[in-house]
Order: structure tokens, then sequence, then C-alpha cells
């Protein structure tokens, strides 16, 4: 059993802009507030390799590149199924760790499916016209039916930042609806894009939208736009969370994805989770970290942590 079978799925809610219009964020606070947090809550060093494991199995290992291929998905899936070397997990007494999920482009969920026979990684495909999202309703929802054929478990959406961007709460709701009905029994994550959306407040405001129409993780980016995830987007998506968590009892996840590339981002938005929404939100059926080299740094750490010194490059795979 898939870690999201585990919880209840979001069934979302009828449109309530009621609980989204009033909000203004105040963005000079909300840098504060996530510029403060690093430093407020210093990692003990020993408990260090404990989070960047943790950080390891909430990772979607993502590979969506033009060149990808086949043979490069198969690379990323080794990697999932072992991401950190037998013997550094040995030295410190774990074991079966894996990513929280690989994530590709449609075509090449097949490969992945077939690399990961036999493991409990779920595979992720971005669909609806990733990364733009501009294309025809029709062939967006088209396109996340020939993921699921493939034998996608869960799908990376994308939403359509024109009706942010324009306030048509409604028509993004009933577009969000859609796809979540398409995705059937397989997990939605909806990217907002927040790098394209102009303010925190539109960030906040498509968050709940998100919710309401039933998405099971929001997620910040696709890895494509100018800036990407950064912490205080992500406070503002993680109050909405809490917001939406006490007003339905539903959890939703919460995806940072784009530019997430060290392991210090990897305590750093771990400590952001803890504060925020507490020790729950630390599992991968409600924390994924979308990152295609941030792996290689953790491994690195972890290295570190076990033997005392960095390793060579070429000892530590590439991801
Ligand atoms: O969803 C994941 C992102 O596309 C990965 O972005 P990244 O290549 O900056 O890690």
């Amino acid at each position: 059993m898939k870690d999201h079978d585990a919880r209840r799925r979001n069934p979302g809610t009828a449109l309530h802009p009621e609980w989204f219009e009033g909000i203004a964020v105040n963005t000079p606070a909300a840098e504060r507030r996530a510029a403060s947090l690093p430093a407020r809550r210093s990692l003990k060093r020993e408990w260090q390799a404990a989070w960047l494991l943790n950080a390891v199995r909430c990772i979607d290992l993502t590979t969506l590149s033009g060149d990808d291929t086949s043979d490069r998905v198969a690379r990323l899936c080794a990697k999932a199924r072992q991401p950190i070397a037998p013997e550094h997990l040995q030295a410190l007494g774990v074991s079966g760790l894996t990513t929280g999920a690989v994530c590709v482009y449609p075509t090449m969920v097949a490969a992945a499916k077939q690399a990961l026979t036999g493991t409990n990684v779920p595979v992720a495909s971005v669909a609806t016209g990733f990364p733009a999202g501009l294309m025809p309703l029709d062939l967006r929802l088209a396109e996340i039916r020939y993921a699921l054929d493939q034998g996608a478990d869960e799908i990376d959406i994308v939403i359509s930042r024109a009706l942010v961007l324009r306030g048509e709460w409604s028509a993004l709701y009933d577009e969000i609806c859609a796809m979540r009905e398409a995705c059937g029994g397989a997990l939605m994550k909806s990217i907002l894009a927040t790098g394209e959306l102009k303010t925190l407040t539109n960030v906040a405001r498509a968050s709940h939208v998100a919710m309401q129409a039933g998405s099971d993780f929001i997620k910040t980016s696709t890895g494509k736009e100018p800036v990407n995830a950064t912490l205080p987007v992500s406070l503002v998506m993680l109050r909405a969370i809490r917001d939406y968590r006490d007003r339905t009892g539903f959890a939703v996840g919460f995806k940072p994805a784009g530019g997430l590339r060290t392991a210090k981002d990897a305590l750093n938005w771990q400590v952001l989770m803890t504060e925020e929404l507490g020790r729950d939100w630390l599992a991968p059926d409600l924390f994924r970290i979308g990152a295609s080299s941030l792996l290689a740094d953790i491994e690195r750490q972890i290295s570190h942590h076990v033997t005392g010194r960095y390793a060579a490059g070429h000892r530590l795979a590439a991801g």
C-alpha cells in the first residue's frame, strides 16, 4: 500500500470565496518570518543525518528535460530505489529507504513503471500542458488520462495562471475540479507556479481554490519559472493548508519544487513544515520535495556524517 492510501483523500468542498477573498498577505512580514526560521531553530548536529534521511523519503526525484530518455529515467529510478549507499544506511541503522516518488513527463511513465517494478515507489507524471498549461482544457484532461493509462500513480497538474491574475476564481475552481475528476483514484498535486502569480495574496487565494477543488497536494512551482520555491511563498501556502484543515478537517499535502538543491534547503523546509503544521506534515503522505539535484548534496552530507570526510565527487552517483 502506498503512503497516500493510508489517509483520507481531500474530497474538496463547494467554492467558498469568503474563505479567501478577505486575505491580504503582508509581504514584508511573511519575508521576515521566513528569514528568521532557519536561524531560530538550528538543528542539533547529531540529528541532522536523521532529518536528511527524512528528506530523502519525501523527495519526488525528478527529471523533466527535453532530452529525457528511457535510459535516463531508468537511472533515475535506480536512484529512487536506492538513494543512499547501503553501507551508509547500515551505519545509520536504517534499511529500505527509497525516495517518495519519481516525477517524469507522461511519455516517460511506462519506462519509470518498468524500472520500479517490485517496489512501492509511486510514479508521478506532470500533465495538463506542463509547464505553462496553455492548452485547451479537453486536451489537458486527455493528457491526464494518457498518463494514467501509462501507469502513473500520481498526477502533477498545472493551473491556468491567467485565471488567478484576473481573479476568475470560479473558472479556476471548475478547471481544477475537472482535473481532479480525470485523476480518478490517483493522487493529484496542483502546481500553482507561484513565481508567475505576482503577489503573495494571489498565492494564498489560489491555494484555497486548489484545495476547495479537491487537490491532495498544493505545489509551488514547475521548476521552469524564473522564480521557483521560496520560503515566504511556502509559508503562505502552509498557512492556507492550516486554515483549510481547521475549516474542513482535511489535511492537504505540500510540495515545494524548483531550485531546492542543498541539504540546507532540505533542513530549512522541514523546519518550516514542523513550525507551521507540526510533525504530521513531515511524512511523504503530506510532504514531498520536488527536486532533480537535491539528492546529490544530501548524499554528500550523509557520507560526510558517516565517514567524517567528503567523498570524491565521482564516488557519488549523479542522481
Ligand atoms: O518538480 C520538480 C522540479 O521540476 C525540479 O526542479 P529542479 O530541477 O530545480 O530541482
